[in-house]
């Protein structure tokens, strides 16, 4: 495994120009070879940190293919929304074309609602069907130019929560091993809102560049047990890029346990 590019920084404002820089960087080489980027993108506090500063950079934003790492089983409007959050912290100040911004499917939502007035199996079948959009969605974009068996992103931009769960994989849940499909469904997330579905580990261990960024002093435990102890099974530790580079994203609260 490479070793990950631990960076940490005063402020949030610095953290945010940093992140910035590398996601030029990551932007200009992917549509110098490939002509597109691919990027994945998490929710919490990370839309915010990423848009302050690369809002106001110079991007082919035409390029970008954009999905989400985890997204809420949640109308697109509503306030839990990974996508409602991203939009308005980053999308309604970038002309990324909107056809570019992959969300799960609404016209599906309906049917979700009718069966959770059902049973626990409806509502299973319902986002399955959502999971299944969503990799056909993730088909239409890298089954052309990559190997079909895992998507190959150009970067996944990743938070972790401060029990050491990153997307919507939670410490010691039985989706830690699914090791075929690329998009899962979780009915049980221990941080509400329940009801979800995640990119699974290896589609997030394929990509050519991850980045987590975490800030604040409620991450400093987990920071330390997940960068420093090699044998950690917390999700965020399970992270382990195949051939692609692993980068920290760290303001100096969150950072300050660990031995760099
Ligand atoms: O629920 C979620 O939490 C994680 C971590 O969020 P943070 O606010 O602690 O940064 C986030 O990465 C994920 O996308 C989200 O659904």
């Amino acid at each position: 495994m490479n070793a990950p590019n631990v960076h940490t920084f005063p402020n949030t404002q610095k953290l945010s120009v940093s992140l910035a820089d590398l996601v030029v960087k990551l932007s200009e080489e992917s549509i110098e070879i490939r002509d597109r980027f691919t990027i994945g993108i998490s929710g919490g506090s990370l839309p915010k940190l990423l848009a302050a500063d690369l809002k106001n950079r110079d991007i082919e934003w035409e390029k970008w293919e954009v999905f989400f790492c985890d997204e809420r089983l949640v109308p697109l409007d509503h306030e839990d929304s990974n996508y409602f959050l991203c939009k308005k912290e980053f999308f309604d100040q970038v002309p990324i074309p909107q056809d570019q911004i992959y969300t799960i499917e609404p016209s599906l939502f309906p049917q979700l609602e009718e069966a959770a007035r059902k049973d626990k199996e409806a509502v299973e079948e319902a986002a399955l069907e959502i999971v299944e959009d969503y990799e056909k969605k993730l088909i239409s974009v890298f089954a052309t130019v990559n190997s079909v068996k895992f998507p190959v992103f150009d970067l996944l931009l990743l938070g972790v929560g401060p029990d050491g769960h990153t997307c919507s994989l939670f410490p010691d849940h039985p989706l830690l091993d699914e090791n075929v499909g690329w998009v899962a469904y979780i009915g049980d997330s221990p941080k509400p809102p329940p009801r979800r579905i995640t990119f699974t580990l290896p589609v997030i261990n394929h990509a050519h560049n991850i980045a987590f960024v975490a800030t604040g002093e409620g991450k400093q435990d987990v920071l330390k047990e997940i960068i420093e102890d090699t044998e950690s099974k917390l999700p965020a530790a399970l992270v382990q890029p195949v051939t692609g580079k692993l980068y920290w994203f760290l303001d100096s609260a969150a950072a300050t346990k660990l031995i760099l």
